[in-house]
């Protein structure tokens, strides 16, 4: 029956998206950059992400599989490491959630995997 395979991705998908967001303790990956504090932001980054609208994303159905979700959690990572230089907290904060979301995504994707 359709509604019980989408059921148990969607929680899937939730569960996996709370303990990436778990990770950014600082918050940095929260909300979306904001423009007006980072007025050259989008002369670099042509598809912002963050995790407030990967939340939205999620709840509207636009992440079918874990390889959704995670093209936008590496979205976001990647713009982070575009647009801030190397020694700082911002560059250093996205190598570490990059690291510790890959162990997420992983295990997530092999329950997908076995659930599927
Ligand atoms: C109060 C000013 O906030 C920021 O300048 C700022 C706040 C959050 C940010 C960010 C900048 N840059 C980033 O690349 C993403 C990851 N996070």
């Amino acid at each position: 029956v359709l509604e019980m395979q989408l059921t148990p991705m969607l929680l899937l998908l939730r569960s996996t998206l709370e303990q990436l967001q778990e990770k950014d303790t600082a918050q940095i990956f929260a909300e979306p950059v904001n423009i007006k504090e980072v007025p050259d932001y989008l002369e670099f980054v042509s598809q912002p992400m963050d995790f407030s609208t990967m939340v939205s994303k999620l709840e509207s159905h636009a992440y079918r599989s874990v390889a959704d979700l995670e093209a936008d959690f590496n979205l976001m990572v990647s713009n982070c490491l575009l647009y801030n230089a190397k020694d700082t907290v911002f560059h250093r904060a996205a190598l570490r959630i990059r690291d510790l979301g890959g162990a997420i995504l992983r295990h997530a994707q092999r329950q997908a995997t076995n659930t599927g």
